[in-house]
């Protein structure tokens, strides 16, 4: 029997979570958005009406569409905000550990019949599933940065995920107008399996001094006819996201062409995680971004 999902709760309000959370509520569902602190999740809030505005703007969405979204949405610190959620997509930062907690708490709290999902961008669902107390309505729904404009998302299936919760699953993306693509369940599915290597050999490209951090860019976007040169879009994506995916490639599948660089290393244990801090492979801090070598 497959399940109707009217009310989606969404972990995490990074720029993942909100953009789950804006599709979401402009697509009709409820959403109930779960972060650690009121100030992340304010800051959200301000983020997703930025983006519908935006929208709006470019009239891809009416003003009352804008508004109705946002009073779809409500925010909040607790788990038990998210208890009566028919999918829970957990899209908190891309560390193990972490999600497992999270699983743990949410699921004490959570209605036996909710579906809980993870973005997770590399993390074996099946593992991530084994933690909970429902490995057979549980799912990977991993969206593609930036959420609103990017089309696709994969479904990974973990070992024991049921037809039902599959089914289910398929619908809810449709119902946002996502294309999807099927992932069998292996470190980091299959855009990641493609991407981070490439973003790697573009940090080791720069490591080894083949180029600086414009050349490269420039190379891919005017050579490749890439949207964002790999180094803007490791710092869009997220420096610790990256080594994060980069390190469950290389420890999944045991194989030394995964290592992550140790310069993406380095920016990291630096606090320089891209856009987000404003500072990684650009210096966002002045008007336009400056190459930080
Ligand atoms: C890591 C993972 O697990 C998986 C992943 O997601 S990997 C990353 C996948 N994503 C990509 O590869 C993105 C590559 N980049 C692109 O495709 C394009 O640069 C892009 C679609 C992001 C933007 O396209 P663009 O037209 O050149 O950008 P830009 O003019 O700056 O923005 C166009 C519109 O996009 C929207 N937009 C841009 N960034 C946005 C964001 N972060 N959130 C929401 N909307 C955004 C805005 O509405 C913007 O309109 P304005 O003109 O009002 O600013
Ligand atoms: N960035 C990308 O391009 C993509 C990322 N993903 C995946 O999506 C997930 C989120 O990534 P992204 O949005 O980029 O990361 P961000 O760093 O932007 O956001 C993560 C958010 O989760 C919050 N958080 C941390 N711990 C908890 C917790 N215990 N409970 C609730 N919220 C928590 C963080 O708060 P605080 O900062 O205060 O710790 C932050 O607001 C990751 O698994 C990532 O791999 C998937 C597709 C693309």
């Amino acid at each position: 029997m497959s399940v109707m999902i009217n009310k989606v709760g969404v972990i995490g309000s990074g720029q993942m979570g909100n953009g789950i959370a804006h599709v979401a509520a402009l697509a009709g569902l409820k959403v109930v958005l779960n972060d650690v602190s009121e100030e992340r999740l304010k800051s959200a809030m301000a983020t997703i009406n930025g983006n519908l505005s935006r929208q709006v703007a470019k009239k891809i969405i009416s003003e009352d569409a804008r508004k109705q979204a946002l009073e779809r949405i409500v925010s909040t610190e607790t788990m038990d905000g998210l208890a009566d959620c028919d999918l829970v997509i957990e899209s908190a930062v891309e560390k193990e550990e972490v999600k497992r907690k999270i699983f743990h708490d949410l699921c004490a709290v959570l209605k036996p019949d909710a579906i809980v999902a993870s973005n997770t961008s590399s993390i074996s669902i099946t593992r991530l599933a084994a933690s909970t107390d429902r490995p057979e309505r549980f799912i990977g729904i991993h969206f593609m940065n930036p959420v609103p404009l990017m089309e696709l998302v994969e479904l990974i299936r973990g070992i024991a995920t049921d037809d039902a919760t599959f089914d289910a699953a398929k619908e809810f993306v449709t119902r946002l107008g996502k294309q999807i693509a099927v992932s069998e369940d292996f470190p980091a599915f299959i855009v990641n399996r493609i991407l981070l290597p490439m973003i790697n050999e573009a940090i080791y490209t720069l490591y080894e001094g083949v180029g600086n951090v414009e050349a490269i860019d420039a190379a891919m976007k005017l050579g490749a006819h890439h949207p964002m040169g790999p180094l803007e879009l490791a710092d869009f994506i997220g420096l610790d996201t990256c080594l994060s995916i980069m390190q469950v490639l290389h420890e999944g599948l045991a194989d030394s062409k995964y290592r992550p660089c140790p310069l993406l290393v380095k920016y990291v244990e630096a606090g320089w995680l891209g856009r987000k801090t404003q500072r990684g492979f650009y210096d966002y801090r002045g008007e336009k971004p400056v190459p930080t070598r």
